[in-house]
């Protein structure tokens, strides 16, 4: 057994050592585009997205803002709670603790640079700004294929088709390569983050009439019962030895410079500003009424 834990850790290392390497070749390779990777990563990064973004959508329709808000709310708390529960590495932390660590003869042979945007204080998986941008997209852009659908005859064909989906590829593409040129996630951390995005949206879909219909009471005990669970997963935490706030100490071990650190994008600051969302549409269900 303890073998076959040392062979998957093993093999964890080499696979994260590997992609240090992505991230090398972003910085290197796409510093041309330093304007575009950081409005991606400051603009749209979820606390806009909630801010600005999502209540601009409100102009063209109160249906899509609800949509939005909703799925937006509920995958942006999956996303918290996986950063809560499971804190993975950032690039610049592993690549950091290799070099402390004298245990590691063989240091990573990559050099990366840390930006003021690099210092994150939640752990990686599943990179938030992947997967809330790329449900913010996805809705978006099937909102106006939907509504154009019926208007033009040019917008059935396959090639306004095709020429969507590329725009929609392109857009989340452009996202992972500004976490991966900031070095603020792991390639895999990007591509699981839509990924869990595009399946929790489709969950959602899904089940959206149901959702939808819950009254008052079941919405506001199931919030309850998240806060709840995020408490007792720090109490657990606790009772196992385990830092719930390791995230927190790695993003202040290595940022060269601790006023660049913001307290909004700690695991803590995410799941209160999630859940408070989510008591917000839970007040107000059943939310078909509205
Ligand atoms: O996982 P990412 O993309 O590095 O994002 C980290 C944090 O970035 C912040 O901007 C978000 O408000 C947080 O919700 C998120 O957890």
């Amino acid at each position: 057994m303890e073998s076959m834990v040392h062979i998957i850790s093993e093999a964890y290392h080499k696979t994260l050592t590997r992609e240090l390497f992505i991230n090398e070749w972003a910085q290197e390779r796409l510093s041309f585009g330093k304007p575009l990777w950081h409005f991606l990563s400051v603009q749209m990064e979820p606390n806009n997205m909630f801010n600005i973004f999502i209540p601009l959508c409100g102009i063209f329709s109160q249906e899509i803002l609800l949509h939005l808000f909703s799925a937006f709310t509920l995958i942006s708390t999956l996303n918290s709670f996986e950063k809560w529960i499971f804190p993975e590495t950032r690039p610049l932390w592993f690549l950091r603790e290799q070099f402390a660590n004298k245990v590691v003869v063989e240091k990573p042979a990559v050099a990366l640079e840390s930006h003021q945007l690099s210092c994150e204080m939640s752990g990686g998986l599943p990179c938030a700004h992947s997967m809330t941008f790329t449900v913010f997209v996805l809705i978006l852009a099937s909102f106006f294929f939907v509504r154009y659908w019926d208007r033009s005859v040019a917008w059935r064909s396959p090639f306004c088709r095709c020429i969507m989906y590329l725009l929609i590829i392109g857009m989340v593409v452009c996202m992972w390569l500004s976490r991966l040129y900031l070095a603020t996630e792991f390639l895999h951390q990007c591509i699981l983050g839509s990924y869990l995005g595009i399946r929790a949206l489709s969950t959602f879909e899904g089940n959206v009439k149901y959702l939808f219909s819950r009254p008052r009471r079941y919405a506001v005990s199931a919030v309850c019962f998240l806060g709840g669970l995020a408490l007792s997963v720090y109490y657990v935490k606790l009772e196992l030895n385990i830092d719930p706030h390791w995230s927190v100490r790695e993003a202040f071990k290595w940022c060269p410079e601790p006023t660049y650190l913001r307290h909004e994008v700690g695991p803590i600051f995410a799941l209160v500003r999630d859940l408070g969302n989510l008591m917000g549409l839970a007040l107000a269900s059943p939310l078909y009424k509205l």
